[in-house]
């Protein structure tokens, strides 16, 4: 885990571009300002060429496209990776709405993608391993989730973060776990969004993005843990607006404090 590379973003402020859903535009956008880096979003694909030239960062939402949005995404991805900018892909419900799966799938055969972060259910779906997914959220299975976020990871040739109780990040072989997190985030719409994002942010100050994944893992479930263990009762309210101050205000060495991961060599 390089936790430098928070202090990093601070003081780069790289700008991420988003293509996001319009449930949690502002979360995303606020979680990236409050952290350090600088978000922008675009619903016009004319822009593309020099939305991706003025960024360090693309992060593709597929959280509620439409046909022209899948025109767009599609152009961006290819853009970024023209550019030799890194993509974030989050594959909202792919594992609940099979149409999801299939566009998700032609998309990221016609550019590279470089981290998909999705729950258990969205990324059983991209290995094509069997799970319950439910909607938005990670529903139910019994396979063997390290397994399963490996397997999409050499599927797709990329960084793959499965989040949940425990966040698993794999390049295919490597595999890194995350053990901090509340159960906060999951009464909290968007936190998977926002987490995506910010691994936008992370991924625009390295290169190793294996690394970049993991780390943002640690910051974002540390952050929501140490902010949970101050709250009186489960508020998912105030939950969401002192998660957008812990971001701004948390220090690595706080985080240092009560981080609680492995990172196992394959
Ligand atoms: N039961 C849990 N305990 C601790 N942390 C959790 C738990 N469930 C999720 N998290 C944390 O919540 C964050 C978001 O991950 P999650 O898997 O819930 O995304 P998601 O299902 O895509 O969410 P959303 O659809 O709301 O955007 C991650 O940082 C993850 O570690
Ligand atoms: C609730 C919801 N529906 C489509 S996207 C979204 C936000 C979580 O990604
Ligand atoms: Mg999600």
């Amino acid at each position: 885990m390089e936790l430098s590379l928070l202090d990093d973003i601070r003081q780069q402020n790289p700008v991420v571009l988003n293509i996001s859903n319009f449930v949690t535009v502002q979360d995303v956008a606020n979680g990236i300002n409050a952290i350090g880096a600088s978000p922008i979003m675009s619903e016009e694909i004319a822009e593309t060429e020099e939305m991706v030239g003025i960024s360090q960062a693309v992060a593709l939402n597929l959280g509620a496209f439409s046909e022209p949005q899948v025109a767009h995404i599609l152009k961006m991805g290819q853009t970024a990776n023209a550019l030799h900018k890194p993509v974030i892909i989050d594959p909202v419900a792919v594992g609940a709405v099979q149409y999801r799966k299939q566009v998700a799938e032609e998309l990221m055969a016609q550019f590279q993608v470089d981290v998909i972060r999705g729950n258990a259910g969205e990324i059983a779906a991209l290995a094509d391993i069997a799970w319950e997914a439910k909607g938005i959220d990670a529903g139910s299975g019994s396979g063997d989730l390290v397994a399963i976020a490996q397997a999409a990871a050499q599927k797709h040739h990329c960084v793959v973060i499965l989040s949940g109780e425990t966040d698993i990040i794999t390049d295919g072989q490597h595999v890194a776990k995350v053990f901090n997190g509340t159960p906060l985030f999951q009464l909290h719409v968007g936190s998977g969004d926002m987490l995506s994002s910010l691994v936008g942010a992370f991924c625009a100050v390295t290169t190793d993005y294996f690394e970049a994944a993991q780390t943002a893992c640690l910051v974002f479930a540390a952050i929501g843990e140490l902010v949970a263990n101050k709250l009186e009762a489960e508020q998912p309210g105030t939950f969401s607006v002192r998660l957008m101050d812990g971001l701004h205000l948390t220090s690595t060495d706080e985080i240092q404090k009560i981080a609680r991961f492995e990172v196992v060599d394959a």
